[in-house]
């Protein structure tokens, strides 16, 4: 066994560099849709790259495409320094991200709320997408940021949950996510793009958008599904 590979592959990746803005690319992602970029994926073999389907926006319009922030927690009844300890969190968020978090399967407590929304949203988040749950719902809807979670609850993380670290690789199901990974959520849940690939899967999905709308076409023109499938087009 090759130990120090091991670590190198599994350590903080430097993010690999993009072809144009991230926030462009965010931007550009955005408007076409989870199911496009799914299916580029699936073209290279990905197949597993959606979060568990639990995880799903507060608000069916909800969209969000930005660059993982991720942070890693479990269930701990353990107090000493949390919030020191969440506000450094808080404070090395970036512009252009969206918070991950990978909560080991928490069902109880919300790792996301109204407060933790204001101060990431100054920071320039775009959005939260948590395999927990969130609190304060209704104060986080009327900020008009994208949140994504398994389930509302008012119980606090303080003291049921905390944090193990943040900026690390994570594992939400079956799906790795690396800090600097494209995540990409509208309301048919959350797809992570490798960021290596994020360029070119951008590529495939704006012209996977515009092929649909020629297909779109022929079955308003009457075509038969049979006729639609021999002309090239698919459902
Ligand atoms: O501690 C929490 O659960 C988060 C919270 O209420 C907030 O951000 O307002
Ligand atoms: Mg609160």
């Amino acid at each position: 066994m090759d130990l120090e590979q091991l670590k190198a592959d599994r350590g903080k990746k430097v993010p690999a560099p993009l072809p144009i803005p991230e926030d462009v690319l965010c931007e550009r992602y955005e408007r076409t849709f989870t199911a496009a970029v799914n299916d580029v994926l699936r073209e290279r073999g990905l197949l597993g790259q959606v979060l568990p389907a639990g995880i799903m926006p507060l608000r069916d319009h909800m969209r969000v495409c930005g660059i993982a922030f991720t942070v890693k927690g479990s269930k701990n009844l353990t107090l000493e320094s949390e919030m020191e300890q969440r506000a450094r969190m808080l404070e090395e968020i970036g512009t252009g991200s969206v918070v991950v978090w990978d909560t080991s399967g928490d069902d109880e407590s919300a790792q996301w709320g109204e407060i933790m929304t204001m101060a990431s949203k100054r920071r320039g988040c775009r959005g939260a997408i948590v395999d927990g749950g969130v609190r304060d719902t209704d104060k986080v809807l009327e900020q008009d940021f994208p949140v994504f979670c398994k389930y509302r609850t008012s119980n606090g993380m303080l003291g049921r949950f905390r944090m193990i670290g943040w900026q690390q690789p994570v594992q939400i199901g079956g799906v790795f996510i690396y800090p600097g990974d494209v995540v990409f959520g509208d309301i048919d849940g959350v797809i992570v793009v490798p960021r290596e690939l994020a360029y070119e899967v951008l590529l495939k999905a704006e012209h996977v958008k515009e092929n649909e709308k020629a297909i779109k076409q022929m079955v308003l023109d009457g075509l038969t599904p049979t006729e639609v499938v021999r002309k090239g087009g698919y459902f």
